[in-house]
């Protein structure tokens, strides 16, 4: 079965240079790759892609024809490219059992593509369809400093959210700077307040009243949570060291997928096809009240209360008793001339119709008379 590993990262994290040594990592092991890349703007990709959005889309001529800068023209581009993604599925499935990972490189913008419509349904389509691991990539002499470490991991957090994957956080060029520092302050909180108390930008009296100190520690005792959640490799893609630990780490989150993850995207897309059901039934009882076809005569009757036997059927036995006198339980509405019957008691009906002959016969009678007299005249 194939794993698809999403490498996502802050621009110049080195998620290409990964790609290139994760790729010839796997040839070397006799288990090459899949790969696909999908960052429109880069002019040269430095290993041999399967599929690549340069393919079908042309970034420069995007930005040209719609007028857009270059993020918009990433985001327009990717939105092109999502209209094809069964078929790009449909070409990773066909050739599956030749492969045992699809690696797939994103925009270094990463908003572009999390954030995006279009970068939601490329990750969805490879979710639903492959098991999917996000390696979010992290450029770590960057972040030595307690802070911006933080804002990274507060980015790292949101993306898991969003894209609701196992995620592997990937410290990249650990040839510059080990990764330990990080590693620590990931699972010591101690050692993370000690790294922020002894930070000195935060603690520079002169410049702020200790409020930027005291929201990060408190955002870092929320992180605390996130970080359980996590696995940590440490490589550097110049080198090449820490790419046999990094996928014994792939291997176990795709067992997490298949067992959490998996589960819990069946039971969201259950639950929302349940919920589309429900939209389209609704919309469809609407459209057939708007046309006067109701399905349930009686139902819709109840739901726009037009008659007055629909308001007596509401009400609950001897909730009103003036109302007793006026209920018909077994009945619906019927129209006046029908209801002639209940309503006027033998009596009443007898002098109706006495008086309705009576009426008639002479009025007939004097009309017959006169019309007989206007043809006796004109004839003599
Ligand atoms: N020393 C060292 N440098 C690295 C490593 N990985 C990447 N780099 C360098 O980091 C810079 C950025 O690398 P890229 O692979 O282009 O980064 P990227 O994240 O793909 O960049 P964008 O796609 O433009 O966002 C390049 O100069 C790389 O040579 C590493 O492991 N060690």
């Amino acid at each position: 079965m194939v794993c698809t590993i999403l490498c996502i990262g802050m621009a110049g994290s080195g998620k290409t240079t990964f790609m290139q040594r994760l790729n010839s990592h796997l040839h070397s092991k006799n288990i090459p790759p899949y790969v696909i890349n999908l960052d429109p703007a880069v002019l040269k990709v430095p290993f041999g892609a399967n599929i690549d959005i340069r393919d079908s889309v042309n970034y420069k001529k995007v930005m040209h024809e719609y007028n857009l800068g270059p993020n918009g023209a990433i985001v327009t581009s990717l939105n092109l490219f999502s209209t094809k993604i069964d078929q790009v599925i449909n070409l990773v499935e066909k050739r599956s059992d030749q492969f045992q990972h699809c690696i797939v490189d994103t925009p270094g913008q990463i908003e572009c593509f999390v954030w995006s419509a279009s970068g939601a349904i490329i990750t969805e389509a490879f979710a639903s369809t492959f098991p999917t691991v996000i390696a979010y990539i992290i450029d770590t002499p960057r972040n030595t400093s307690p802070t911006t470490f933080m804002s990274n991991m507060l980015y790292a957090c949101s993306i898991l959210y969003k894209t609701k994957l196992p995620m592997i956080i990937v410290f990249n060029k650990t040839d510059v700077k080990k990764s330990d520092f990080a590693e620590e302050w990931m699972t010591d909180f101690e050692a993370f307040q000690e790294a922020l108390a002894s930070d000195q930008d935060l603690n520079d009296e002169s410049q702020g009243s200790g409020y930027m100190s005291s929201l990060v520690n408190s955002m870092s005792l929320m992180l605390e949570e996130f970080y359980s959640t996590l696995d940590i490799a440490s490589v550097s893609s110049y080198t090449g060291t820490g790419f046999d630990d990094f996928l014994e780490t792939i291997d176990k989150k795709v067992d997490e997928y298949n067992e959490f993850y998996k589960t819990e995207r069946d039971n969201i897309l259950k639950e929302k096809e349940k919920q589309d059901a429900l939209k389209k039934e609704k919309s469809l009882n609407h459209l057939m009240k708007d046309l006067g076809l109701s399905k349930d005569k009686k139902s819709s009757n109840k739901e726009e209360v037009e008659v007055v036997s629909d308001l007596e059927n509401e009400l609950e036995p001897g909730e009103d008793d003036d109302a007793e006198g006026l209920q018909e339980p077994d009945r619906e509405y019927t129209f006046a001339e029908d209801r002639n019957g209940d309503f006027l008691d033998e009596d009443i009906q007898k002098r109706y119709q006495d008086a309705l002959d009576a009426t008639s016969k002479n009025s007939s009678s004097a009309t017959a008379e006169n019309i007989a007299k206007y043809i006796r005249g004109s004839q003599g």
